[in-house]
């Protein structure tokens, strides 16, 4: 599983080079931040190199500036480094491949070192890779045991994620904060292992990575009703009702009620009938509406009378497509926390313009409503534009059953009184799964979140 940094910045080309304009305005120069840029990624090739022979590959901007400064910093130290460049750099960047004294030789003719520094494009990357340079960065990094990319990996489109030929990377260090390349898309699968370096601009942002919660035991005076009420509808499908109730359960609130004629599940699971008591018990903390719900004539009668009552709510799958487009209209002003997969997103909000970030805002300022954009990189915005990525899951969830599972969590947090319920259901979510390993299924990811609540005790 990669590795992304806890509760980092997340900052866009254009917020990343406003941030650097500021440090420069204040009295630092754009030597001094590229020497510190190029020393600290300097600093983790040095290590993960361990000795072997490295190749810097060196651009035309300021990611090659950065690449002079590793070589040079490598070089002085004694490790056994070659460079290659593309093109001629100008400004700080050309003063640092002056700086350079070795060779620069040729990216097309240049033989794979073990190790490679992929100093190409960073965040000024505007168009695909050319066709010569995308095949000979893919041919080094074959030849290498481990490629290390300076802020982006090259061929990322910084803003999106979206791949511009892009070779990848297996550790990416990102410069004073990540950008949405690191985290979203094809960008987060090929930027590897990220870490963050401190280059000394300072960087502000609504936007970070997923971060552990820190969770409290119930307190001494605890009953189950302050631990959290959680009732869920049950549909046409119960196994997936069934398994948010269940994951409410262990994931601490006090007590779970599954609402319909389904029967079934643990015996501590409290089975009530879907009439007007039920809409109107106060002591509701979230009322989780859509897994298994089905989409017939009696879920769409559930599903309004979920959004008549004045209790939380969290809405997933069915609940979501009988929303539709309709989403925006029938959700504004609800107390409400959605967790759509892309194609119930879509249904809802449309295609539109942007990164996925840039949707999710959007559509969760357009609803006033939290949203939890869910996938390989799962977005978490609320209606004043704080975002969370969870950027690292484990690829096993993309399994039947493990959203319904999310939509348990998140209710339960939510009931429990949780200052930001969604991002800590995400990280338990994600946890658990890393706890489940390999060939987890949903019914035994249910079975990790105390074990994902103990470590943030
Ligand atoms: N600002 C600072 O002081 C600091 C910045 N820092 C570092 O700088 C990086 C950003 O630098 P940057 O803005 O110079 O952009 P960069 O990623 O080097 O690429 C731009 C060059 O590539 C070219 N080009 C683009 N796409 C291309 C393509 N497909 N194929 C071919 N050419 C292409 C583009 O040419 P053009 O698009 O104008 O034709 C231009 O020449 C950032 O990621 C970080 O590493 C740190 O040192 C901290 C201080
Ligand atoms: N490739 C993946 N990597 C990591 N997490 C994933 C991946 N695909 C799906 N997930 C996660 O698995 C869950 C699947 O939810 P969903 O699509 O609603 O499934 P279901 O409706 O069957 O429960 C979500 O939490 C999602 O973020
Ligand atoms: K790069």
């Amino acid at each position: 599983m990669r590795r992304v940094p806890e509760h980092a910045p997340i900052v866009t080309a254009a917020a990343m080079r406003a941030a650097e304009a500021a440090a420069f305005a204040s009295g630092q120069s754009q030597r001094e931040v590229m020497e510190r840029a190029g020393a600290a990624v300097a600093v983790q090739v040095a290590r993960l190199a361990a000795g072997r022979a490295i190749l810097v590959l060196a651009g035309p901007g300021n990611n090659g500036g950065d690449a002079y400064v590793v070589a040079r910093w490598l070089a002085e130290r004694g490790h056994d480094v070659t460079v290659a460049g593309l093109g001629a750099p100008t400004g700080v960047a050309a003063e640092m491949r002056a700086a350079w004294t070795g060779e620069v030789t040729d990216l097309d003719t240049v033989a794979p070192r073990v190790v490679l520094v992929d100093g190409l494009f960073g965040t000024g990357v505007s168009r695909p890779l050319a066709a010569d340079v995308a095949r000979a960065l893919a041919r080094l990094r074959r030849g290498a045991a481990i490629t290390i990319a300076i802020d982006l990996p090259s061929g990322i489109a910084t803003d999106d994620g979206s791949d511009l030929e892009a070779a990848g990377a297996d550790v990416t260090v990102a410069l004073a904060a990540l950008k949405p390349g690191h985290v979203l898309g094809d960008g987060a699968g090929a930027s590897g292992h990220v870490l963050l370096a401190d280059i000394g601009v300072p960087v502000a942002s609504h936007w970070h990575t997923l971060a552990r919660p820190s969770l409290e035991p119930p307190p001494r005076d605890a009953h189950k009703f302050t631990r959290g009420m959680v009732a869920v509808l049950g549909g046409a499908m119960p196994g997936a009702s069934r398994l948010a109730a269940r994951a409410a359960m262990a994931a601490g609130a006090g007590y779970v009620v599954l609402a319909g004629e389904d029967r079934g599940g643990p015996d501590a699971l409290v089975h009530r009938t879907t009439d007007a008591d039920l809409f109107g018990d106060p002591r509701i903390g979230a009322l989780v509406c859509g897994p298994g719900l089905g989409r017939d004539a009696a879920a769409s009668d559930l599903l309004d009378r979920a959004l008549a009552c004045e209790r939380p709510l969290v809405l997933d799958g069915d609940a979501l497509s009988l929303l539709g487009a309709d989403a925006a209209t029938r959700l504004r002003g609800k107390h409400a926390i959605l967790t759509p997969h892309s194609g119930e997103f879509d249904r809802m909000f449309g295609v539109g313009q942007g990164s996925k970030i840039d949707r999710t805002i959007a559509a969760a300022a357009r609803i006033g409503c939290t949203i939890v954009h869910k996938g390989a990189d799962t977005v978490i915005a609320d209606p004043a534009g704080r975002v969370t990525v969870s950027a690292a899951a484990p690829t096993w969830l993309a399994s039947a059953g493990t959203g319904d599972v999310l939509a348990g969590l998140v209710a339960a947090r939510c009931a429990a009184g949780a200052a930001d319920p969604a991002s800590e259901a995400v990280w338990l979510h994600a946890r658990a799964a890393a706890l489940a390993g390999a060939g987890l299924i949903a019914d035994g990811l249910i079975d990790h979140i105390g074990g994902a609540i103990e470590e943030c005790l």
